[in-house]
């Protein structure tokens, strides 16, 4: 006899698990940003890659909105465009992030051209795009669910790197400052249909496997980085490369 559906509770647990374990928190690249132990030009490689995941969230939550059936989904997802994109020029999290690129020393047009960005956050985040944009709409709303886990990432990045390096100020970090409402707002929303909707075995299988192709996307892109900028430090044909070496 095959096991049935869990209970609601037992799906958040495992999905919450799945967090525990693979979250991008937990990757050395990421412990070192936090740590101090990365200099300027690594810092800035980090904040040109991660340009790239900022600037593609607004348009995978445009084409899942698209997709969404009732006023009351799209209301609540469409936010999540308003936050990104702002509501006037030079607002928003990608107007925001601009900012943090530019206060650790990298020029804006080369940072929003992505030329410099690695082939695999490329890939990683168009990974990502594709997924919300092809698989059901369950699947795209679990994919969102790591924003259960950025809260604690995010406090302990900004005190991390306030403390530990000398060319971060908390306006550089202004980014994160709202994110700390925002993503538990979207991701107790999320976890909320999540719940409710995923009630057959299939279904909840789903949502557990894309919530781990998600913590891929995210560990991918600091593997990538940390081949190229950290271990061995292989800075592959046209990326970035930092002053130091040059
Ligand atoms: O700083 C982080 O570690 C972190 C993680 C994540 C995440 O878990 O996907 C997001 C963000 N930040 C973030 O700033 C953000 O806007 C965001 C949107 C999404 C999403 O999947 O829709 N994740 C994240």
């Amino acid at each position: 006899m095959t096991a049935g559906p869990m209970s609601p509770d037992a799906l958040e647990a495992a999905l919450r698990a799945i967090g525990a374990e693979r979250y991008h928190n937990l990757h050395p690249f990421h412990r070192r940003l936090h740590g101090g132990d990365l200099n300027r030009g690594q810092v800035q490689a980090w904040a040109l890659n991660r340009y790239y995941y900022q600037s593609r969230i607004p348009a995978k939550d445009a084409s899942l909105l698209a997709r969404l059936p009732t006023a009351d989904l799209r209301r609540a997802w469409r936010s999540r465009l308003e936050d990104h994109d702002g509501t006037a020029p030079g607002t928003g999290g990608v107007a925001r992030w601009l900012k943090l690129a530019e206060g650790v020393g990298l020029e804006r047009a080369y940072v929003e051209s992505t030329a410099g960005i690695l082939a695999g956050t490329r890939f990683a985040v168009d990974a990502y795009v594709a997924l919300v944009r092809e698989r059901s709409i369950l699947e795209a709303i679990a994919s969102s669910l790591t924003e259960l886990f950025s809260p604690t990432i995010i406090a302990e990045r900004v005190s991390g790197m306030l403390a530990h390096y000398s060319f971060v100020t908390p306006e550089t970090l202004a980014y994160f400052t709202p994110r700390l409402t925002q993503a538990p707002r979207d991701a107790d929303f999320a976890l909320g249909y999540v719940r409710e909707h995923a009630v057959t075995v299939e279904q909840q299988e789903a949502v557990l496997a894309a919530l781990r192709f998600k913590c891929d996307v995210l560990w991918s892109q600091l593997d990538a980085l940390h081949f190229a900028y950290v271990e061995p430090g292989f800075i592959p044909p046209g990326a970035f490369v930092p002053d130091d070496r040059r």
